[in-house]
């Protein structure tokens, strides 16, 4: 069975960080590991409290994951202190880890900041250029190369900027665009759209995690980076059309649609 890694900070509430990572990776056919960055008291409606991990003890937890069961592709999701930044970096270096989708996450749904202002720093200059592919957001990648992207041409020429900088492939969210959910793969000096019908749901708690477990799931089965990007964009839509409405706030997606659909396709045989 192929393997993957998550390394990012736990959601209280279930609906993103290391919970929605791993239903996704289970539900993406590939065999979960984490390696939690930070605690954090979180719901639909906000975060609580963060609590961060040591950066000895997030060492020892990639330590055990890596000298036992080695992951297929690996999924850096939030990680807030530069320490914690540093030693994910030197990890991944002295274990050639492989497959390593980044996800650049600065704030959380409901607005919360999920990352100190010194260590957006020390991610671009540390983690960036180990990453095989990037996954910002539309807000995140403004931050990235100082420009704001309002529409399609600036989200080709932001995703254009960072993937040239950090010699790695772009994936540019859509989800904060208004009118569809398209998001922009640049790789190599090209690019490529991926089309989603926006779906009518306000309950988003969770989509890039969900979006960059599923990419690093797909490409630990061995798919290319495109069709690894193509599956994970049905997939979120599959959980995302599924319409689960929890929570006060902006609520968690459905990972348990492809499951149940397996099980009812096996029950009417
Ligand atoms: N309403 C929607 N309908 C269809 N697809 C969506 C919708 N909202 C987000 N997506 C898709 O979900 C994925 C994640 O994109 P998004 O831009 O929401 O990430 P994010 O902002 O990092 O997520 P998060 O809210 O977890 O921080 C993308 O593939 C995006 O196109
Ligand atoms: C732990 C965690 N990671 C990432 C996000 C981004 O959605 C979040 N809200 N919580």
């Amino acid at each position: 069975m192929r393997t993957a890694l998550t390394i990012a900070g736990s959601d209280s509430s279930g609906g993103a960080g290391i919970q929605a990572d791993i239903k996704t990776m289970i539900t993406n056919g590939v065999y979960a590991m984490s390696a939690i960055t930070a605690l954090t008291a979180q719901n639909t409606t906000g975060v609580q409290a963060i609590l961060n991990v040591t950066p000895e003890f997030l060492g020892q937890e990639l330590d055990s994951v890596f000298q036992d069961i080695y992951p297929d592709a690996v999924k850096i999701g939030m990680v807030s202190d530069k320490d914690l930044i540093h030693v994910i970096a030197e990890k991944l270096k002295q274990y050639k880890a492989e497959n390593i989708v980044v996800d650049p996450v600065m704030v959380a749904t409901s607005g919360a900041k999920l990352i100190s202002d010194d260590a957006v720093e020390i991610l671009k200059q540390e983690l960036f250029p180990l990453a095989d592919v990037l996954t910002p957001n539309i807000p995140e990648a403004e931050v990235l190369v100082e420009m704001s992207v309002t529409n399609a041409e600036e989200m080709i020429e932001a995703a254009g900027k960072i993937s040239e900088t950090y010699h790695c492939a772009v994936l540019c969210k859509g989800g904060h665009s208004i009118n569809d959910a398209n998001d922009l793969l640049y790789y190599d000096g090209k690019y490529c759209w991926f089309e989603g019908k926006r779906i009518d749901n306000p309950n988003t708690h969770g989509t890039g995690c969900t979006l960059s477990s599923a990419i690093a799931s797909n490409l630990a089965k061995g798919y290319d980076l495109q069709t690894a990007v193509k599956r994970s964009k049905q997939y979120i839509s599959g959980a995302l059309a599924a319409m689960l409405d929890l929570g006060k706030g902006s609520g968690p997606m459905d990972h348990g649609f492809a499951i149940r659909n397996e099980y009812v396709k096996e029950s009417e045989k």
